[in-house]
This record gives structure tokens, sequence and C-alpha cells, in this order.
């Protein structure tokens, strides 16, 4: 898979060690930045992966913050994206196999790098289910339609 990867200043290591895991695990990845730790704003990163994703360039995202809820909301306020946050295994699978989600969120000052792998491990290796699931994201992009231009 080609894979979208972005951060904030906190997360610049975090984001380079899970970019190499990515790779090992045979994905293709694109840098979205920051390079340095210099402070910056996510608002920036989590658009510029969304965009990726949303304009098919990557296959999926990956959004690293403090937390990963700044650069998650940012990212979800763009058209066809289902970004989610997560610290733990269990919701990164199912909200792939519930919500179909395309880009995972999590943060630097909440995980550490082991659980973060597990994260996005659980997260790639999980399948959509579809069928009832189908028809509650048709309903998100109803929802999306209404309140998005
Ligand atoms: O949701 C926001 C993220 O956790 C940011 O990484 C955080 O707000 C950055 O804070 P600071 O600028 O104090 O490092």
């Amino acid at each position: 898979m080609k894979i979208a990867i972005g951060s904030d200043h906190v997360a610049v290591e975090l984001k380079s060690v899970i970019s190499a895991y990515l790779e090992e695990l045979g994905h293709e990845v694109v840098d979205y930045g920051p390079q340095t730790a210099e402070r910056t704003d996510y608002p920036k990163y989590g658009k510029l992966v969304a965009e990726a994703v949303a304009g098919k360039q990557t296959d999926a995202g990956i959004l690293i913050c403090g937390t990963g809820v700044g650069i998650s909301i940012s990212a979800n306020k763009v058209k066809g994206i289902r970004a989610v946050v997560c610290s733990e295994p269990y919701s990164a699978q199912l909200s792939k196999q519930h919500n179909n989600t395309n880009i995972l969120a999590f943060g630097a000052r909440v995980v550490g790098s082991e659980l973060a792998k597990m994260i996005v491990k659980a997260w790639l290796d999980a399948e959509f289910e579809g069928g009832r699931h189908a028809d509650r994201i048709a309903m998100i992009e109803g929802i999306e339609q209404q309140y998005l231009c």
C-alpha cells in the first residue's frame, strides 16, 4: 500500500519510527512533514495527509500529534475522510471493520512506539466488513453532503 504520513512537532521522532516500520511491512511511505521538531501547527499536516487520501494519491493515511486529537479533527474536515484516533489496537481494528476509516491517528504523548506499532498493524490488517456498516457509512456521507461544500 502507499501510505501518507504526517505529524506535528511533538511527533516527528515517532513519525520516523512508524515510517520505518511501515517500510519493513512492505508499504511505500509518503512523508508530508514536518521534517524538524520546531514548533508548528497540526492542522497543516492533517490537511495535507487528508487531501492525499481523499484525492487518492495514497491508499491510506497516518497522523500523529501530541494526543492524535487535533490532527484527526483537522483531517476529518476534508470531505471523504474518516479519521480515527486510537490508543489501543482493538478500536483501530474495529474502526476499519465497521467504519472503514481511511486515516489512523494516535498521540506521541499517549502511546509508546511499540504500542503505536501494534495499533498500526491492527488497523492495516483489518478489512471493512460492508453490509449494515456500508449503510451507516452512506448515512455519514449524507451528513457530509449536507454540511461540507
Ligand atoms: O491535539 C493537539 C496535539 O496534541 C498537539 O500536539 C499539541 O496541542 C501541541 O502542543 P504544544 O504546542 O504545546 O507542543
